[in-house]
C-alpha cells in the first residue's frame, strides 16, 4: 500500500499551505525583455549582474568568473523591453547584441554539474533555471513563464533540477514534449527521479531559422547542426531546401549558433532561433524551416514547493503510476478518469529502471514470457481540488502499486498565434 504525496492526499492540505507568492498568470501577450547581461538582459535585469550576483553570493564560481562579466550592467542592458516571440522582436531599441569575434563579449557560459554547491541567499527576483544557452527557445520559454524572472542557463537538464533543488534557482523551466517530435524523454525520467513539483506549463511557438556565418551560402554547406529535437522537427523541410548534407546534434540550438560563430565555420549551418542568430552574430539564410507552421514545446515549470490547485480555472494535474502486475492494470486505471469523464491529455510510458522485465513462466512449460514493465505517466485535465479528480486518483491507487502525483497546476491558455512566416531560402 502507498499514500499519495502531500498536498495531494487531502484537499484539506492544500488549505493549510499558503499560495505560491511567486506564481504570475502567464499573460497573453509574449514579452521578453531582450538584452542579454553582459550584452542584453534576461528578463528585467541586465542579466549579467545577477548572475555576477549569483556567483559571488555562491561563492562557488569566483574564481571562474571571468573578467568579460563586469561591464555587464551597461545601460543597454537595463531593461530594454522588447516584445519577441523566439527572438521576432517587434521592438525599436539597439539590443547592443553580441557580436563573436568583435568587440563584445560572449554571453555567461552555462552551469555545469560542477557549479552546483548548496544554496546562495539571494534577493526576491524570481530565478529561473532552463537549460540551454541565451538564445535557446528554453529561454524564451522561462521569458514567458517568468516575464520578471532572472534567466539562468545551465548546460544539462539534470543541473537545472539540482539548480531548484539546491536553492541556486527558485524555478527550471523545462521542455517535455513538442508537436511534430514527441516526448522529450529524458526529462520525464528527471521528473521521476528528482522531487520536484510541476507548478505551472507554457506552450511556446516554435520558429525555426537556418542560421550561417554572414556571406556563406546554401550550396557551401557540408552539414547542419542543432538540438536533436530541433532537426527532427525540420526534417523534411531541410531535404526539400535541398540539403542533404550531415545533420548532427548538440546540445541546445542556440550553442549550435554559438558554435557556428565561435569557429568561425563557413561550411556548418546552424537551426536555432531569430534571436540566436542576433545574439551570435549569424545569417539567417531560411526562415520558418520547421516542418509545420503549427510548431508547438510544451515546457513545465518546476518548482520545490507545489501550488494550491484551484478551481476558478482550468487545471491540468499530471501524475506517474506503476504496477507490479504490469500493463494489464492501465485499462483499470484510465477507466478511473473515463467514469469521471476527465480527459486525458497525455500518455507516456517509461522504462520502470528498478524493474525492467517481469520473467512470467508459462504453466504448460511452453516457455518464459519477457514482459517489459513500464512507468505510465499521465496528463489529465482536472484539478486536484475537484473531488472528481480526488476520486479518481483514489481508485487508481487502488490499481497502482506506485502512485505519484507530479503537480496540479493551471493550463496555458494563452490565444493561439502559429508561427507567421514559411520556409523561404535565401542561399540558393
Ligand atoms: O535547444 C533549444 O533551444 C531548446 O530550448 C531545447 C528544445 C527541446 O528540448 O525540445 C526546446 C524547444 C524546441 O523544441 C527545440 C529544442
Amino acid at each position: 500500500m502507498h499514500t499519495l504525496s502531500p498536498p495531494y492526499s487531502n484537499a484539506i492540505s492544500y488549505l493549510h499551505r499558503g499560495p505560491d507568492p511567486t506564481f504570475r498568470v502567464v499573460p497573453t501577450r509574449i514579452t521578453v525583455k531582450c538584452g542579454y547581461g553582459f550584452e542584453s538582459a534576461s528578463f528585467s535585469q541586465g542579466f549579467g549582474s545577477t548572475r555576477t550576483d549569483w556567483q559571488s553570493a555562491c561563492a562557488i564560481l569566483s574564481s571562474k568568473v571571468d573578467s568579460q562579466n563586469e561591464d555587464s550592467t551597461t545601460p543597454a542592458a537595463a531593461g530594454e523591453n522588447i516584445a519577441a516571440v523566439n527572438g521576432h522582436k517587434s521592438a525599436e531599441t539597439d539590443l547592443n547584441l553580441v557580436h563573436v569575434g568583435g568587440e563584445k563579449t560572449l554571453p555567461p557560459k552555462p552551469l555545469t554539474i560542477s557549479d552546483l554547491s548548496p544554496a546562495p541567499m539571494h534577493g526576491s527576483q524570481l530565478r529561473v533555471a532552463y537549460q540551454g544557452v541565451p538564445g535557446a527557445y528554453s529561454e524564451a520559454a522561462a521569458g514567458k513563464a517568468y516575464p520578471n524572472g532572472e534567466a539562468i542557463p545551465c548546460d544539462q537538464f539534470e543541473v537545472a533540477f539540482q539548480a531548484v533543488e539546491l536553492w541556486i534557482a527558485d524555478r527550471a523551466v523545462l521542455p517535455v514534449e513538442n508537436s511534430l517530435g514527441g516526448s522529450i524523454h529524458r526529462n520525464y525520467d528527471l521528473l521521476l527521479r528528482h522531487r520536484l513539483h510541476i507548478v505551472g506549463e507554457v506552450q511556446l511557438p516554435v520558429h525555426h531559422c537556418l542560421l550561417a556565418l554572414p556571406g556563406v551560402r546554401s550550396e557551401y554547406l557540408t552539414r547542419v547542426i542543432s538540438h536533436p529535437q530541433a532537426l527532427a522537427q525540420c526534417e523534411h523541410t531541410l531535404t526539400k531546401l535541398g540539403l542533404n548534407v550531415a545533420r548532427e546534434a548538440v546540445d541546445d540550438t542556440a550553442g549550435a549558433a554559438e558554435f557556428v560563430a565561435s569557429n568561425n565555420l563557413r561550411d556548418t549551418a546552424a537551426i536555432a532561433s531569430a534571436r540566436a542568430a542576433e545574439l551570435y552574430g549569424l545569417e539567417i539564410l531560411a526562415d520558418g524551416i520547421q516542418d509545420d507552421a503549427n510548431n508547438v514545446t510544451r515546457f513545465v515549470m518546476l518548482a520545490r514547493e507545489p501550488i494550491i490547485p484551484r478551481t476558478d480555472r482550468p487545471f491540468k494535474t499530471s501524475i506517474v503510476f506503476a504496477h507490479d502486475k504490469g500493463t494489464s492494470v492501465l485499462f483499470k486505471v484510465l477507466s478511473a478518469f473515463a467514469f469521471r469523464n476527465i480527459s486525458l491529455t497525455k500518455i507516456e510510458s517509461r522504462p520502470h529502471r528498478n524493474h525492467p522485465i517481469r520473467i512470467v513462466d508459462d504453466d504448460k512449460n511452453e516457455g518464459t514470457a519477457k514482459h517489459f514493465e513500464y512507468m505510465f505517466y499521465v496528463d489529465f485535465e482536472a484539478s486536484m481540488a475537484e473531488v472528481r479528480a480526488q476520486n479518481a486518483l483514489a481508485e487508481v491507487q487502488e490499481f497502482t502499486s506506485f502512485l505519484r502525483v507530479l503537480g496540479s497546476y493551471p493550463m496555458d491558455m494563452t490565444p493561439w498565434s502559429p508561427s507567421t512566416s514559411s520556409s523561404s531560402s535565401r542561399g540558393d
